[in-house]
């Protein structure tokens, strides 16, 4: 799992998420990324696309059911949804056998760095100052001139619409893998979960009205009218295209195909639902689908792991009331 990230100063997967967690107050028992959230549920069914791509069963045309999670950017658990600039959906398709497979997506289109390590000098660049409670920019602009690339994400988070719902928000896999079909053969790819439900961007003036637990409520009003919907959309990638690096996108250019739709039916608190307890690990795949050698989703898994095994030992010493207390903790 390490995929050759360890070496050099040593970063390993504690260090990573000590960075995280000493940039805000502790909040046992939850996530310590994405930590605001709501459980979903669903079923997933392949296409004959996907499957002429890959072997993995969920394509196979027959629906496999889908345990996921909705979450916003950040550590808060009790953040201000109008203050999220990123949404997340996290899905794990099938039961509990070799044909299970996890993924964790975002609505940004690429990453802010190209590496570990990248990843770990932002978080450290972030770090409040005790003298005034926020990061020092001198440290974010230090931060900016040695790795340029994370000003293209600042640009995105600056300028991309608001979406005004879960359900109407594009997904992206962000980094590369492997689909391999039945001859064998691999293909690179990303895919994105497309929604069905109309975007509807919101102004700064909605955003300001909105409230601080819009997104689960919107959710909830959404499916009391029934199912929610998104497309699985593969892009493959060209020769020559950066597979190693989720912070450059592929040309808009490349080949799509739609492997499959996602259903979802159902959503309840995570502080009670089975999602607390899972950790959507991005390695975790099924046959006909396996990991590019980009560092950062070695680098993901680790760190995924250390916060699953944080956050499950906190509640299980009966720290973690807040996450999963059945009453809102806001
Ligand atoms: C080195 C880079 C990264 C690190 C260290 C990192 C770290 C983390 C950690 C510690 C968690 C909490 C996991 C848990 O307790 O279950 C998390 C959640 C999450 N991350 Fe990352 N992350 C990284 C990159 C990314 C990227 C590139 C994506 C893009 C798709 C992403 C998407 C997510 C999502 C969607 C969740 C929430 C999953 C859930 O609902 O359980 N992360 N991340």
């Amino acid at each position: 799992w390490t995929a050759g990230w360890l070496g050099g100063e040593r970063l390993t997967a504690p260090r990573v998420v000590n960075a995280m967690e000493a940039n805000g107050p502790a909040h046992p028992g939850f996530r310590r990324n994405h930590a605001k959230g709501v459980c979903v549920a669903g079923t997933f069914r392949g296409t004959e696309q996907g499957q002429a791509l890959s072997t993995a069963t969920v394509f196979s045309g027959e629906p496999v059911p889908v345990l996921g999670r909705f979450s916003i950017g950040g550590p808060n658990p009790h953040g201000a949804d109008n203050s999220a600039r990123v949404r997340s959906m996290a899905l794990q398709f099938g039961g509990p056998d070799a044909s299970q497979w996890r993924m964790a997506l975002n609505s940004f289109p690429f990453f802010a760095v190209a590496t570990p390590q990248a990843f770990h000098q932002q978080t450290l660049a972030k770090r409040p100052d005790p003298a005034t409670g926020k990061p020092d920019p001198a440290a974010m602009e230090g931060f900016l001139a040695t790795h340029p690339q994370a000003r293209k994400f600042r640009q995105w988070a600056k300028t991309a619409p608001w979406s005004d719902s879960w359900a109407n928000t594009q997904y992206n896999s962000v980094n590369a893998f492997r689909f391999i079909d039945a001859d064998g053969s691999e293909r690179l790819v990303r895919w994105s979960m497309r929604p069905h439900a109309a975007v509807h961007p919101l102004d700064a003036a909605e955003r300001e009205r909105a409230d601080a637990d819009f997104l689960a409520a919107d959710l909830q009003t959404r499916l009391a009218q029934g199912s929610v919907h998104w497309d699985m959309v593969v892009t493959l990638a060209a020769a020559g295209d950066p597979v190693n690096d989720p912070s450059r996108p592929w040309p808009g250019t490349r080949e799509q195909v739609v492997a499959g739709t996602l259903t979802l039916v159902h959503a309840e608190p995570q502080a009670t639902g089975e999602c607390r307890d899972v950790n959507f690990d991005p390695l975790i795949l099924p046959s006909g689908v396996a990991a590019s050698d980009d560092p950062i989703l070695a680098a993901r898994s680790a760190a995924y792991s250390q916060s699953f095994n944080r956050r499950q030992r906190e509640i299980a010493l009966g720290r973690g009331d807040a996450a999963t207390a059945t009453e809102p903790t806001r």
